[in-house]
């Protein structure tokens, strides 16, 4: 589903990440940590070709993301999720409309009933014509999350979705990611939050990969 061949990253000539040679397979579940700065958020970024390896080669959904025209990065990106760390809204747009965003700007039509049962599922019926500004921490990331699979895609990338909620919430969003996991999505979490890892491994078979020292240690074992 994306393959890291030997793949390397640097801002400006500095070397981030290093020899990377990984694979996430369709359908696992991932949690990515490390220290503050050691590139997770480089890393996600690498996976949704936002980012291009320096070094090395990686490929997504079986292309190689150094022969990619414009067009195909934007086919790419339907198929791919992302909850960014910081969240952004258009804050004159209502919830609903902001989580059918990505269906208007790929000109798709927008089914009312599938985006009531989806802003359902992420628990925000209530919020559904709500401004952004309205929204508290976890509402937002809940948001979020809706907003990122609305295109139905086969993967997820989350970046610290449970970066500013409390405990009670960051269950809830795990448990979310948990229920597209068994939807059969490939899921990928950046956490620094142990607890959660470890909270997963009674739902979930994930694995954990650890950025360390500008390489990726995966760890053999399911958690
Ligand atoms: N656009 C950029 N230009 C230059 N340096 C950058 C850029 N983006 C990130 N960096 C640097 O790369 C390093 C890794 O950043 P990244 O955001 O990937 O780390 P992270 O592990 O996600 O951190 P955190 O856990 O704090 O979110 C940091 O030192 C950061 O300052």
């Amino acid at each position: 589903m994306i393959e890291f061949h030997n793949a390397g990253y640097g801002y400006g000539g500095r070397e981030l990440l290093t020899e990377m040679t990984l694979s996430l397979a369709p359908g696992s579940f991932h949690f990515l940590t490390g220290p503050s700065g050691a590139g997770k958020t480089t890393f996600l970024k690498l996976c949704y070709r936002e980012l291009q390896a320096t070094a090395g080669r990686v490929s997504i959904l079986g292309q190689d993301t150094r022969e990619m025209g414009r067009d195909e990065v934007a086919q790419l990106r339907r198929k791919i999720g992302v909850v960014h760390q910081d969240c952004q809204f258009l804050d004159h747009l209502s919830l609903a409309e902001n989580v059918a965003l990505p269906l208007t700007v790929a000109d798709r039509p927008r089914d009312d009933q599938d985006l009531v049962d989806l802003l359902a599922w992420v628990g925000l019926t209530e919020q559904i014509k709500a401004k952004p500004p309205e929204l508290s921490g976890g509402e937002r990331q809940r948001a979020a999350l809706a907003r990122a699979v609305i295109m139905s895609p086969d993967v997820i990338l989350a970046d610290e979705p449970t970066g500013n909620v409390d405990w009670e919430m960051s269950l809830r969003l795990l448990q979310l990611l948990v229920e597209l996991n068994r939807m059969g999505k490939t899921v990928v979490i950046a956490t620094h939050d142990m607890h959660l890892i470890r909270q997963a491994k009674s739902q979930v078979q994930a694995r954990v990969l650890r950025i360390s020292n500008r390489r990726i240690q995966q760890s053999g074992a399911d958690l």
